[in-house]
């Protein structure tokens, strides 16, 4: 049996492709490399370079192997690009989704496990955000995930397919032994951004608000290794493989930082001051988001190894370091 990893050329699909090719699964990426990056796949898995929203090809890689689950990462995740093109957004993740979970469905592959977001949630008090909590996004990008959700939901009801949503909070970190990381080159990560910034990158960080009510005055949010995260899938995988119920789960480790945490961090690890700059608040960004975080804990028994948001900053760092080198041709 294979698995087939839409997205996994991309800075989280090609962890889970890494992490699947250590325990000797058989991997098919599907990727049409908008974002993502041939060599960041593993030599061992196969690599179709095509779109999910593509019913032909679709067809073609699912009669040719046996998949026995779909992780399903590809889609578009700027949450502000998604204010200016929603129905890009709702095309990219919610009607491709669909074309990729009904070819799934009629080729009979019993599994699926999907990137879904804690913009689900939209603005939240302070407090820990659990999975029964309403959903209310207030992105085109959370609604089109939420949407996807729904029909996960309708299509196990209605067809048995089993699935598994996983809400991330935020990313960050790369490979421990630093053979991949966050490649993608605009992208608007805090940490990552702080990175490209100690390493000389851009001239300084932008601290987008400082009067927001948190205990800095910055934003509050949770942090989640990327190893971590995919810990959290291949648990899923092995809970599904033995029959356990579809659902929901939060993926953070229910600990909040602050802006200011994370520029410390970046200090602290670098070694050296980062330049920044206090600017007004960014549009959309809820002043604290923080997961509920037990129920991935004692349902698919997941054990993070890497919480520590030094840890986070030091294997981005060092990847950024690595990629520098590698756009550079060294
Ligand atoms: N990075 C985060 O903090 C974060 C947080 C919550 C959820 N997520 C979700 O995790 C998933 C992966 O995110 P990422 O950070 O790795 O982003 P990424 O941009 O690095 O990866 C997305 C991958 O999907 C591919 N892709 C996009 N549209 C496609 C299509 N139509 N057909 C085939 N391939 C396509 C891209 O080329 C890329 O390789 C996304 O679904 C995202 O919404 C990410
Ligand atoms: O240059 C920067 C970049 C970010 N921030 C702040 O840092 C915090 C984190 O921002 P960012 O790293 O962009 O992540 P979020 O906006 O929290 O969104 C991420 O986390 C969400 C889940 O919480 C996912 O759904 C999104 O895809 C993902 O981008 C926010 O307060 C930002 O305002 C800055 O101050 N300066």
């Amino acid at each position: 049996m294979a698995i087939l990893v839409t997205g996994g050329a991309g800075y989280i699909g090609s962890h889970m492709v890494l992490a699947l090719v250590e325990r000797g699964e058989q991997v098919v990426v599907l990727d049409n490399l908008s974002t993502g990056m041939w060599w960041a796949v593993q030599p061992e898995a196969k690599l179709v370079e095509g779109d999910i929203g593509d019913e032909a090809l679709l067809d073609r890689i699912m009669a040719e192997h046996r998949f026995d689950a779909v992780v399903h990462f590809a889609g578009s995740i700027v949450v502000p690009d998604s204010v200016r093109d929603p129905l890009g957004y709702y095309l990219n993740n919610t009607v491709k989704s669909r074309m990729l979970m009904a070819c799934a469905v009629k080729a009979g592959i019993p599994r699926f496990i999907f990137s879904s977001t804690a913009a689900v949630y939209g603005n939240v008090p302070a407090e820990p955000v659990f999975e029964d909590r309403p959903p209310a996004p207030v992105s085109p990008y959370g609604a089109s995930k939420l949407m996807t959700e729904q029909m996960l939901k309708d299509s196990h009801a209605a067809y048995g397919l089993q699935f598994i949503a996983l809400r991330y909070f935020n990313v960050a970190g790369g490979d421990p032994r630093g053979r991949i990381g966050q490649s993608t080159p605009r992208a608007t990560h805090l940490i990552k951004v702080a990175c490209q910034t100690a390493l000389g990158q851009r001239e300084r960080l932008e601290v987008f608000g400082t009067d927001y009510d948190t205990p800095d005055g910055t934003c509050l949010r949770d942090y989640i290794h990327v190893s971590d995260l995919i810990a959290a899938h291949v648990d899923a995988l092995d809970y599904l493989r033995k029959g356990g119920d579809s659902g929901i789960f939060n993926c953070g480790y229910g600990k909040g930082y602050s802006v200011l945490d994370v520029i410390r961090a970046v200090e602290r690890v670098n070694g050296a001051p980062l330049p920044v700059q206090y600017a007004p608040r960014r549009a959309g960004d809820p002043a604290a988001i923080v997961a509920g975080a037990a129920r991935v804990r004692e349902v698919l028994g997941w054990q993070p190894r890497h919480e520590n948001l030094d840890f986070i900053v030091e294997t981005a760092l060092n990847w950024e370091r690595k990629l520098a080198l590698r756009n550079a041709g060294g």
